[in-house]
């Protein structure tokens, strides 16, 4: 007798899988090995940036008192005591008349109260220059704490690190970071169809692409894949594998198996390890029969065979599970409203998740099918950036009609 599974919504199977989790705290890399990473901890700025008054243009800096009579007819001259860089000091005070030739960055000197753009200026020689226009108390001048003011929150825990949060890091000196571990994601592909991706093809067999789609996606969601191989359908032999597995990874993927055909063995391996059968059948398409068992700590993600719905089983149920454990601020894939390019008459009573292609059209975010919608079909999930959510209903849906999507490449 075939068993017969009790399907339950994506809201409720995930709420299974989020009670289920654990975190797997903190480290310290390199900055240059930050990129991607979630920040652990909340970092807070401990000076100003700039730190000193400094110069955002190549020019003078001059008192502006000195211009009060400036004119295009009435040239103000100025001696020019120092010359200073970025990263120079000039180390007197200003005086009347006075004025410091100073590179953009460079600290403006003490007694300046304002800096002239050089072609705002008239070279008379070396130690001699014109003012023809007035100049304002403060004008260009980028001031201490202008950017940042000590004591405020530079970044939250949990962003994912930016190329933006980087330089952040190195702003204040931060040569270590704090980021959340990765976790370790153990890959088993079952199937005695599967052959190796550098194999020929065989009458009836097929490449094991699924192993190496989900070690990418893991890798994309920010976790660590380790691969223990593709096993024909034999009980013992996935049983060994799924066991060696355990002892080193944070959670398993295994792809194939998990429906109720004869060698579909997932279900007695998780009855052999006694491990806490979650949910075996969700009410959505593709990736039905996504199954995710408890063994302790460790989760048993059992995604479908079928391409597209193992790669949806995935962003839905593995990569949320890897934000909580990297403590990442956001927990799933980002969604969007996006108009309907196409229209779907076909009726479904389960939610779908269509591999989709979202675009900018006029300023709107309009989606489409990125290929044919069949959970065994691979060449859809290529040019997809999303994944178009259609609630389940009995009349299907038409052209025009805004839906929720979900991004996949976005994880900011
Ligand atoms: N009687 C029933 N049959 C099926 C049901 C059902 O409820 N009752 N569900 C169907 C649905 S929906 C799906 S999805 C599939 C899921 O089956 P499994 O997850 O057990 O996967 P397999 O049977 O092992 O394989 C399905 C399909 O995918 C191919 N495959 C498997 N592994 C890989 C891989 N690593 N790379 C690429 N392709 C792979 C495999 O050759 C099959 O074609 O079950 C339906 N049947
Ligand atoms: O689980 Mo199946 O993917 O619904 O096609």
């Amino acid at each position: 007798m075939v068993e017969k599974r009790t399907p339950i919504t994506v809201e409720e199977a995930l709420k299974r899988v989020l009670a289920n989790q654990k975190n797997g705290g903190m480290e310290y890399v390199d900055i240059s090995a930050a990129y991607g990473r979630v920040l652990a901890k909340g970092l807070i700025a401990d000076h100003d940036v700039p730190s000193f008054d400094r110069s955002p243009y190549d020019g003078f800096a001059i008192r502006s008192v000195d211009t009060e009579k400036a004119a295009a007819d009435n040239p103000i001259s100025f001696n020019v005591v120092g010359h200073i860089g970025a990263g120079s000091v000039f180390q007197q005070t200003l005086r009347e008349k006075e004025a410091v030739r100073i590179m953009t960055g460079a600290a403006i000197p003490k007694g300046a109260d304002a800096v002239i753009m050089l072609e705002d200026t008239e070279t008379i020689d070396n130690d001699k220059i014109n003012i023809k226009q007035q100049m304002k108390h403060h004008q260009n001048i980028s001031f201490q704490g202008e950017d940042v003011k000590k004591g405020s929150l530079l970044v939250s825990k949990g962003k994912v690190i930016n190329p933006g949060i980087i330089a952040l890091l190195a702003t204040f000196g931060y040569k270590q970071v704090p980021v959340s571990k990765k976790p370790v994601i153990g890959v088993l592909a079952t199937g005695s169809e599967l052959l190796e991706v550098d194999q020929e093809l065989e009458e009836g067999k097929i490449r094991n692409s699924n192993a190496y789609m989900i070690m990418s996606q893991i890798e994309r969601s920010g976790a660590v894949a380790k691969y223990y191989g593709q096993f024909s359908d034999q009980l013992n032999v996935c049983i060994a594998q799924m066991e060696k597995a355990m002892k080193d990874v944070d959670y398993i993927i295994t792809t194939g198996g998990v429906s109720v055909g004869d060698f579909d063995l997932l279900p007695e391996i998780y009855d052999h390890f006694d491990a806490r059968v979650l949910f075996n059948k969700i009410k959505m398409r593709p990736g039905s029969v996504t199954t995710v068992a408890q063994l302790n700590d460790q989760l048993l993600f059992g995604l479908s065979g079928n391409p597209s719905a193992c790669y949806v089983g995935f962003e839905l149920f593995v990569k949320p599970v890897i934000d909580r454990f990297i403590c990442r601020d956001k927990v799933g894939m980002n969604k969007e409203k996006a108009t309907l390019s196409t229209e779907f008459p076909k009726p479904n009573l389960f939610d779908r998740f269509i591999r989709g292609k979202y675009e900018f059209r006029g300023g709107q975010l309009v989606v489409a099918p990125s290929g044919k919608d069949k959970s065994n079909m691979v060449h859809s999930l290529a040019d997809a950036n999303c994944l178009i959510n259609l609630p389940g209903r009995p009349n299907g849906y038409s052209l025009g009609e805004e839906v929720d999507i979900y991004l996949l490449d976005n994880h900011w």
